[in-house]
């Protein structure tokens, strides 16, 4: 029996490191730190540099003395959106600000979960330490005490149109950490408490909102950025993971490498294709169980084709605008994410105000709807491999629906887990849809007569997100059951961890400890219908997909090699 290192690249040291502090105001922070924050527990720190934090104060200054000499800005002796013809005096300029919270507790439905709000409020204190936004350094404190205690507000799904950025998903997150009122709740460790009751447990005071805060609190795409941010680690996960589901049924189906051979794609070489190709040539390097033809050689193989089917042979042509366009995102959401999204802007060198747009969130609309057909397209890929290995007359010599033991006739192998597939791959497809397209042109008296759709795209493409983890799980089921029984026609054992390539091992047997089914010389993964509930099996590989774990870190190098 071969022995099975279990510890060996066991964790995701860019993102799981509990003892990482993420230092917010000094550079750009990155997906990775996004998801190390709002997944993992890494710490926050608010940069002591002394630019910076003069930055933030001037910003509050200019709007104290704005303020005191009656000059009309917007949202801070006005009123708000289409009612910005309004005059506010400055008695009632902090009112203005303190009311805004008020007035925004209006969202509904589901509550968005704790590591994409977790994300939004790092995406809003790294904007606000721009020193554009006029926000007090105590406030934006707030925001990194929240973080590091483990305390993260309560926001709904709804009430988001993605124009002025996130107004109600981020004034749940302003009422919160001001301790506005008892309505305002939170997760505290794990505990439903009301705000003012976190505050007193942080040893806290409320804060009362002064002007321009509320406005610089909410008006700003953070909260669709965040969950944006935690998409696209995602998606770059499910990315490597279909190269490996691939590569499992390359083997399964005895496929060639030669459709990878540089030759080929340095005479077209989009980078996402080259990627892709060159990807495929590492995961099935030393394979027992593929046509080794990267000399030129080919032949006729009895009845087969002399190639193999496009599912197989144009793997890099079809992954590649997948590969690229994930990369375009990705580089458009970290751009979003070191943004300053609210508005007015204040310059305090020049000491003067814009009145400007940048909350609205085309980018994350736009990018999230992209997103969302991509998953589509990989989610389709798949399942085409896995037809064609369930089907005599195109998988090479397997059993029909990967069946383990045809001695038990009753037995009909894997055709409910591609029926569940069939069942979930077009709803990917359907999520592809786009939504920034459908906005409401009179929205917000017209003010807001634009809107991206951002957030609701974002919560689109958790929920596709969410999703693609159960598929790939049974993607993985077919890869592994399939490379078993070819090691049984070539090897005439099932041990397939001994004839894979050494790259997909990895994965091959993070699945199989996952599901707990050791590999075995005497049985495929899959033997006898009634031996195992694959529905758990499901269950288990999806976890652990969405936890970034053993079976993440089996395709690290694959990740890895996805960074810009
Ligand atoms: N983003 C807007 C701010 C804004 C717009 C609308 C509303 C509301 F609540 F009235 F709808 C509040 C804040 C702006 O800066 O122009």
């Amino acid at each position: 029996m071969n022995v099975v290192d279990f510890q060996t690249n066991k964790s995701l040291p860019l993102v799981n490191d509990p003892n990482k502090t993420v230092v917010v105001g000094d550079n750009s922070l990155t997906i990775d730190d996004v998801v190390s924050v709002a997944r993992h527990g890494a710490k926050v720190r608010l940069s002591d540099r002394e630019d910076v934090l003069q930055g933030v104060q001037a910003s509050c200054d200019y709007i104290a003395e704005a303020v005191a000499s009656g000059a009309p800005i917007y949202g801070v002796t006005s009123g708000f959106g289409g009612m910005a013809n309004v005059v506010i005096s400055p008695e009632s300029a902090q009112l203005l600000q303190n009311n805004l919270i008020w007035y925004h507790k209006a969202g509904a439905g589901q509550k968005l979960s704790k590591p994409d709000v977790r994300a939004a409020m790092l995406l809003r204190a790294n904007s606000h330490m721009y020193g554009a936004s006029a926000i007090r350094l105590e406030l934006i404190r707030r925001v990194e005490t929240f973080l590091n205690a483990d305390v993260t507000p309560h926001v709904h799904e709804f009430g988001s149109i993605g124009a002025s950025g996130d107004l109600t998903p981020l004034a749940y997150i302003t009422g919160a950490i001001t301790g506005l009122d008892t309505c305002y709740k939170v997760d505290f460790n794990g505990e439903e408490v009301d705000a003012p009751t976190a505050l007193n447990r942080l040893g806290l005071q409320p804060l009362p909102l002064l002007p321009k805060e509320g406005l610089a609190m909410m008006n700003g795409t953070s909260v669709m950025t965040g969950i944006a941010a935690n998409c696209v680690y995602d998606a770059r996960v499910l990315l490597a993971l279909s190269m490996g589901a691939h590569a499992l049924a390359i083997q399964g189906l005895y496929g060639t490498n030669q459709s990878f051979h540089p030759f080929i794609h340095d005479r077209k070489p989009h980078p996402g294709q080259k990627w892709a190709a060159s990807q495929m040539l590492d995961l099935l390097v030393g394979s027992l169980l593929i046509r080794d033809e990267l000399n030129g050689s080919h032949d006729y193989r009895g009845g087969d084709p002399i190639q193999d089917r496009y599912s197989l042979r144009c793997l890099p042509q079809y992954m590649g605008p997948i590969v690229d366009g994930l990369a375009e995102i990705t580089t458009q959401i970290e751009q979003e994410m070191n943004s300053v999204t609210d508005n007015p802007l204040i310059d305090a060198e020049q000491q003067a105000s814009y009145h400007g747009g940048n909350f609205l969130g085309q980018y994350v609309g736009m990018g999230m709807d992209r997103l969302r057909y991509h998953m589509g397209m990989l989610a389709k890929h798949l399942d085409v491999q896995i037809a064609l290995l369930v089907a005599p007359e195109f998988n090479h010599g397997l059993s029909a629906s990967l069946v383990g033991n045809r001695e038990r006739s009753v037995n009909m192998g894997l055709k409910a887990l591609q029926i569940t597939g069939n069942s979930i791959m077009p709803i990917l497809s359907f999520y592809g849809n786009s939504i920034a397209d459908r906005y409401p042109t009179h929205a917000e008296q017209f003010n807001q007569n634009i809107n991206s759709q951002g957030f609701a795209s974002a919560n689109l493409a958790r929920r596709s997100i969410e999703i693609f983890q159960q598929y790939m799980a049974v993607a993985l089921m077919f890869g592994v059951q399939a490379v078993d029984l070819r090691t049984h026609l070539i090897a005439d054992h099932y041990d397939a961890s001994e004839c894979v390539s050494p790259t997909t091992r990895e994965l091959y047997l993070a699945v199989r400890e996952v599901v707990g089914v050791p590999p075995s010389a005497d049985r495929p993964y899959i033997r006898n219908d009634n031996e195992q509930p694959l529905d758990d099996h499901i269950a288990r590989i999806a976890a652990d997909i969405a936890s970034g774990g053993r079976i993440v870190a089996a395709m690290q190098s694959v990740l890895s090699s996805l960074k810009k």
